[in-house]
């Protein structure tokens, strides 16, 4: 097929080079003559080469942005062309942990999907004539040919480029290593303070799988998610972004940071950690917002604290008026004075404002202790699609810890466990401390499970003192109360009766003196 697909090319060559020569003597031809080889021409010259070509360019028109395109197609051919190019280069990718091994320009290698080939080529053009340099040319133009039949136009147009460019994707996707991205105040260029987001790997163990929690619950989760990001042509027709965002509350220790992690490695997306008290302003927060990237969860914890911004930041300036300073950070500071904090208004704008739009597949996380805290506006329907409480550990989210820590899925003891979490509120982080408790070397599962219920009691006791002395001190209060309010009444009579006695007097000494004191 090879040998054939060259031999047609060749012929293509010798058309090219007659017609050519044809336009270099076209003058000397009569016009109805010209007419009639150019219309013959082109009918002959499809004939003898009945191939098309695309070109797919490395950069696209706008300056210096990769086609996504050829990148898809790179990866879509690296697999393909470690099995088949002759000549093969090496691109390290992924921080050099692996490669990307892909055909070396001027390669040919051929594909072939649903019984159809095609030839793909890597070129690389330069304009002028290459120097030795240790960096690529800028004026080096590399690109992809697709080479097929003209038959097949159609299912290569349409089915088959569809088909390069979603596997492409996906080998991508698999291959990328995801960060963690986190944004710490700095200093710009210019000496004023700015924040930026830095990086690094993200690598949480947690799966839903770890995730003690409710099964069903977990389920209904992992739809969602996936709901989501299969939505782009859904969200796109009913004119709303797409993204979504979650409310993760309940009480310390409950999961909420490691359902965080549970659902980027489900999805397979970034983590992006937003200080809001490292944050000068509602402008800066919106340039954090655009450089955010596609596929990504905006995590923003601890809500309630992070909104009241004021605190934080008078601390902060008292802490720099102690610090010597040079007169960059005093600039810094002068700038600083002159903030205006990122309000409501502003994280409501970040959340679902016109530059949220700019970028879609994204998710955003609040966390919060207190949910009730939480201002009505953050946390209405349409501003937090979903809402999920984390709560305390009962025997079905034990039981997925003691898969996770003990490996084993039941034991005698699991029914006196469930009976003392539904008396007492645990949270999973406490009983995970327990469980963690059993060294290597001890094989006993059940002596882990013992101190647990040793452990559980004592929290059942410590609870039952602790409601009784509640219960005491709220029986005190109200029996204070009580005592208070009688005094204050019996303080009413004395006074109501002592007027009405000087009132009798008053009367009797008009009666008996005839006049008035
Ligand atoms: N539901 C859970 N499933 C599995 N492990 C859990 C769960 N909840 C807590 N843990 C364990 O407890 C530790 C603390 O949990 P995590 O940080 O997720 O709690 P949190 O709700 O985010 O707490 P905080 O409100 O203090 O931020 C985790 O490292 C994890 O090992
Ligand atoms: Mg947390």
């Amino acid at each position: 097929m090879m040998m054939k697909g060259e031999m047609w090319s060749n012929l293509g060559s010798t058309m090219a080079a007659i017609m050519f020569i044809y336009a270099m003597f076209r003058q000397y031809f009569p016009p109805q003559l010209q007419d009639y080889i150019s219309r013959y021409s082109k009918k002959l010259s499809n004939l003898m080469y009945p191939y098309v070509h695309i070109t797919f360019d490395e950069f696209t028109a706008e300056w210096m942005k990769r086609s996504e395109a050829f990148l898809a197609i790179q990866n879509y051919l690296s697999g393909r062309s470690s099995a088949y190019a002759k000549r093969l280069k090496a691109d390290d990718v992924q921080d050099s942990q692996s490669f990307v091994l892909s055909m070396d320009y001027g390669e040919e290698i051929t594909d072939e999907f649903n019984g159809v080939k095609v030839w793909w080529a890597a070129t690389v053009r330069s304009s002028k004539p290459q120097q030795f340099s240790s960096y690529p040319a800028s004026d080096e133009r590399r690109f992809y040919v697709l080479k097929f039949h003209k038959r097949d136009r159609d299912f290569i147009t349409g089915t088959y480029l569809i088909h390069v460019l979603n596997q492409g994707k996906a080998i991508a996707a698999d291959k990328r290593q995801r960060k963690l991205y986190s944004n710490s105040a700095g200093h710009g260029w210019s000496g004023f303070r700015s924040t930026r987001w830095t990086h690094v790997d993200f690598e949480h163990p947690a799966t839903f799988d770890t995730l003690a929690m409710d099964a069903k619950r977990k389920q209904e989760i992992k739809k969602d998610l996936i709901k989501f990001s299969k939505r782009k042509e859904y969200y796109a027709k009913i004119g709303k972004a797409w993204k979504r965002g979650y409310l993760l509350y309940g009480p310390p220790g409950t999961g909420k940071s490691t359902m965080i992690a549970a659902m980027a490695n489900f999805l397979n997306y970034d983590v992006y950690d937003l200080e809001l008290t490292t944050v000068k302003n509602n402008v800066e927060l919106r340039r954090l917002l655009i450089e955010i990237s596609n596929k990504s969860i905006i995590v923003i914890e601890d809500i309630d604290c992070s909104l009241d911004l004021t605190g934080q930041r008078e601390k902060n300036k008292k802490k720099d008026e102690n610090e010597e300073m040079d007169p960059v950070s005093k600039r810094a500071k002068e700038e600083e004075k002159k903030d205006s904090e990122v309000t409501l208004s502003g994280l409501l704008n970040f959340i679902d404002g016109l530059w949220s739009a700019c970028g879609g597949e994204r998710i955003i996380v609040f966390t919060t202790n207190h949910v009730e805290k939480l201002d009505p506006a953050l946390i209405r329907r349409g501003r937090m699609d979903k809402r999920i409480e984390m709560s305390y550990c009962r025997l079905e989210a034990f039981k997925v810890l003691a898969k996770n820590y003990l490996g084993i899925d039941t034991h005698p003891l699991f029914g006196e466990i469930g009976r003392l979490l539904e008396e007492t509120d645990v949270t999973p982080a406490d009983v995970a401390e327990n469980l963690m408790l059993k060294s290597d070397d001890e094989e006993e599962d059940e002596t882990c499970l013992k101190n647990l219920i040793e452990a559980l009691k004592a929290a059942k006791e410590e609870a039952r003192k602790k409601a009784e002395e509640e219960a005491l001190l709220k029986a005190e209060k109200e029996q204070k109360e009580k005592e208070q309010a009688e005094k204050e009444e019996k303080e009413k009579d004395q006074s109501v009766k002592e007027d009405v006695k000087q009132g009798a007097t008053s009367a009797k000494e008009v009666k008996e003196n005839g006049f008035i004191h």
